[in-house]
């Protein structure tokens, strides 16, 4: 390669999602300058997939500066949190003005707006971008959700749309999504939804093997077959190859000898952090956080609690082993949940955006996330439909199609739900959506009485139904006579 030419982008923080990137940018044609704290990923990635493309091996940020064209455009690929801040402590001083730095990780989106604010006083764009699709989407195409300022996306987009993954339209899934914090935002709720989808699919294999009997090889073929339903997904796709899997070592289901302790990095615990400032109930990811502490946190109390603590199972309910109608029950309720969850973290968007003074484009989020990320679906289809045009539903739940999706599903949904309880089978994401369902949709919430109580304790006053304006007190303790507040 000649020693004056220039790179397109760089990339620092080469391990698995920056080795990949790196690589799709240069298999689209780009000069791609490789940076990493330590030079060995460099170098492997050079020696095992330098031929594909150019690529231009820098060992420090000063070369990694000097070898891209201006204004520069470098994708910062490390680890979240401190990482980041010392990265840009480094590059700043090497930069000059309208050089773009871009913060590719699962950046904490308050940490972005800061160093947005921060990098846009010394003249530096900082663009904090959602990438989604783990170590396989980075290199064939993932889901790419930019916030930042607008015009960043004037240099950036064209880059971004050419190695994002495309949509069945052809459209890439890479959207400006909206100023600063944004683009992590979104990528945030998606992680959020992420794991409500995980957890409802293993609370899913739970009933299947606990009442229906089947075991995690049947289950596989089952999950296959559901993958070519309204469920079809990645996530099923795959959970029906994890289920599949036996271990070489023991001979039994994989899935049998991993241990039940599920790992978190963050982001789904920031969403309902977010959630609970924002007061968006987004009960299925919270649930969802909570599963995966409970399955690891204090293992010496889970075990303590299989000796101490009854089941108090009163026998009334027997397996069904092999019925194919609870099987399709499950299936039903799996898909109402799944809405439920959607309609939840869409709805904290909708939240946020008023918020942070975003506009938020659902129809937008949704098509990118049809392609490309972990949570894409056919429903995502369905979903960018649903708030495509000016009649966009207040609620995912409202739009038609989904309402009679769900009523088509309302009696498995209550099955499956009461069957778990009668069983004492966890199943927290179905049930929790259920009750989101049923809160949504009662006319009178058992909030009055809460109100009630806080006035009787703590004078917190409260409204009444057939006085719009007034905030009224009931005097408790003395004769127990209202007074306005
Ligand atoms: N893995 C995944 O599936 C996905 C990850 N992400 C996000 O993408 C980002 C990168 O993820 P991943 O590729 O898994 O890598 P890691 O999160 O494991 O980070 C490792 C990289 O960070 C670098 N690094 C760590 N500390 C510093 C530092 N102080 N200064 C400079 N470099 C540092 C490492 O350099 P060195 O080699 O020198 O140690 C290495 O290149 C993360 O924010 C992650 O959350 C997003 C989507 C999917
Ligand atoms: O961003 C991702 C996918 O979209 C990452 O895979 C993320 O690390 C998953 O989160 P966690 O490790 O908390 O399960």
């Amino acid at each position: 390669m000649a020693a004056e030419q220039k790179a397109q982008i760089g990339v620092t923080g080469l391990a698995v999602m920056g080795a990949n990137l790196a690589r799709n940018f240069a298999r689209h044609g780009y000069t791609v300058a490789l940076h990493n704290r330590s030079v060995g990923k460099t170098d492997a990635l050079l020696a095992a997939h330098g031929s594909e493309g150019n690529f231009i091996r820098t060992e420090t940020l000063q070369e990694l500066v000097d070898s891209l064209e201006t204004p520069r455009r470098i994708l910062v690929m490390v680890k979240a949190g401190a990482p980041v801040d010392a990265v840009i402590e480094q590059l700043v001083p090497l930069l000059e003005k309208d050089d773009i730095i871009i913060d590719g990780g699962n950046s904490y989106f308050q940490d972005t707006r800061r160093r947005e604010r921060e990098l846009a006083a010394q003249g530096i764009d900082f663009v904090g971008v959602g990438v989604s699709g783990g170590e396989e989407g980075a290199l064939l195409g993932p889901s790419i959700m930019p916030g930042g300022p607008r015009k960043s996306y004037d240099a950036l987009g064209p880059l971004l749309e050419d190695i994002a993954a495309k949509a069945e339209d052809g459209k890439p899934c890479s959207a400006w999504i909206g100023t600063d914090g944004a683009g992590h935002f979104v990528k945030m709720v998606h992680n959020g939804i992420e794991y409500a989808d995980m957890q409802v699919i293993g609370e899913a294999h739970e009933l299947l093997r606990a009442v229906a009997g089947l075991e995690p090889g049947q289950q596989a073929e089952v999950f296959e077959q559901w993958n070519t339903t309204e469920l079809a997904s990645y996530l099923i796709e795959i959970t029906a190859h994890v289920l599949a899997q036996v271990d070489a070592r023991t001979g039994a289901p994989l899935v049998d000898v991993i241990v039940d302790a599920a790992g978190q990095k963050g982001t789904g615990r920031w969403t309902v952090q977010e959630a609970l400032e924002l007061g968006s109930p987004v009960t299925a990811i919270a649930e969802s956080v909570f599963a995966r502490a409970l399955s690891s946190a204090e293992p010496a109390m889970r075990l303590e609690a299989q000796q101490v603590l009854p089941a108090g199972i009163g026998g009334t309910t027997e397996d069904v082993v092999g019925d194919p109608e609870f099987v399709e029950d499950v299936r039903k309720a799996l898909y109402a949940s799944k809405l439920v969850s959607y309609a939840q973290g869409l709805d904290m968007l909708t939240m946020a955006g008023a918020e942070y003074g975003w506009e938020l484009d659902l129809a937008t989020i949704a098509s990118l996330w049809r392609e490309g990320c972990i949570i894409r679906a056919q429903l995502l289809e369905v979903i960018m439909e649903a708030y495509q045009g000016d009649a966009a539903p207040a609620n995912l739940l409202f739009a038609p199609q989904f309402v009679a999706a769900i009523e088509d599903a309302l009696p498995s949904w209550r099955r499956v739900v009461a069957r778990a309880v009668e069983r004492g089978i966890p199943a927290p994401v179905f049930a929790s959506t259920l009750n989101y369902y049923d809160s949504l949709r009662r006319p009178r919430l058992n909030a009055a009485l809460t109100q009630g109580l806080r006035d009787y304790f703590g004078a917190h006053t409260y409204r009444r139904t057939d006085d719009a304006e007034g905030v009224y007190h009931t005097l408790w303790s003395g004769d127990r006579s209202e007074v306005v507040a």
